[in-house]
């Protein structure tokens, strides 16, 4: 796992003088970045079976839900009643967008690395759970991680450079 995350930034350096409000040097940027960028999420229907914690116990038939979305989704697994797996058998460390929300809304994250690290555990656990690369859920997830995955680079490069620029160069004695 690439725990340095999209982006990292190349060697460019960012000159800081003093400004720290303007958006290459703030190295709190990320927080409202992440913000706009979950909600953006939120905005896709593609991002509908995402947003609470996945127990296909509690949700038989997942199309019943009237009225949640245009076209009904069904994790195939809930179709195979003979899969005596279910969900938490299966997924080690569940996770979904409302989690991310709370944590992120809290302040609970100490940079977008580990917002990062979250998110893409929710796209994972989809790959891991799916038993058909073609299923609805699978593909909605795979538009909604490329989506997120084109977004969260820049955030992370800026956050990466603005660090870089707050460290003073200290002499190192040998
Ligand atoms: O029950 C779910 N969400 C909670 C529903 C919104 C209230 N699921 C989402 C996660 N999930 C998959 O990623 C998957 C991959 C292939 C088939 O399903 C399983 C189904």
């Amino acid at each position: 796992l690439d725990s340095d995350g999209p982006g990292t930034s190349s060697g460019r350096r960012v000159k800081c003088r003093g400004r720290r409000q303007s958006l290459k040097c703030n190295p709190d940027a990320w927080k409202k970045q992440c913000k706009e960028l979950l909600s953006l999420i939120y905005e896709r229907e593609d991002s509908e079976p995402f947003r609470q914690p996945a127990d296909l116990l509690s949700y038989p038939g997942y199309q019943e839900q009237e009225g949640e979305s245009s076209e009904s989704v069904v994790p195939e697994r809930q179709q195979d009643s003979s899969l005596s797996e279910d969900y938490q058998d299966v997924i080690d460390t569940p996770v979904d967008f409302s989690t991310v929300k709370e944590t992120l809304e809290a302040g609970n994250y100490g940079s977008p690395l580990e917002f990062y690290k979250d998110v893409r555990q929710i796209f994972n656990n989809s790959k891991a759970y799916t038993s058909n690369k073609k299923s609805r859920i699978y593909s909605m997830m795979l538009r909604l991680s490329a989506l997120f995955e084109s977004r969260i680079k820049n955030i992370i490069s800026e956050y990466k450079s603005a660090i870089q620029s707050q460290k003073r160069r200290r002499p190192r004695y040998r």
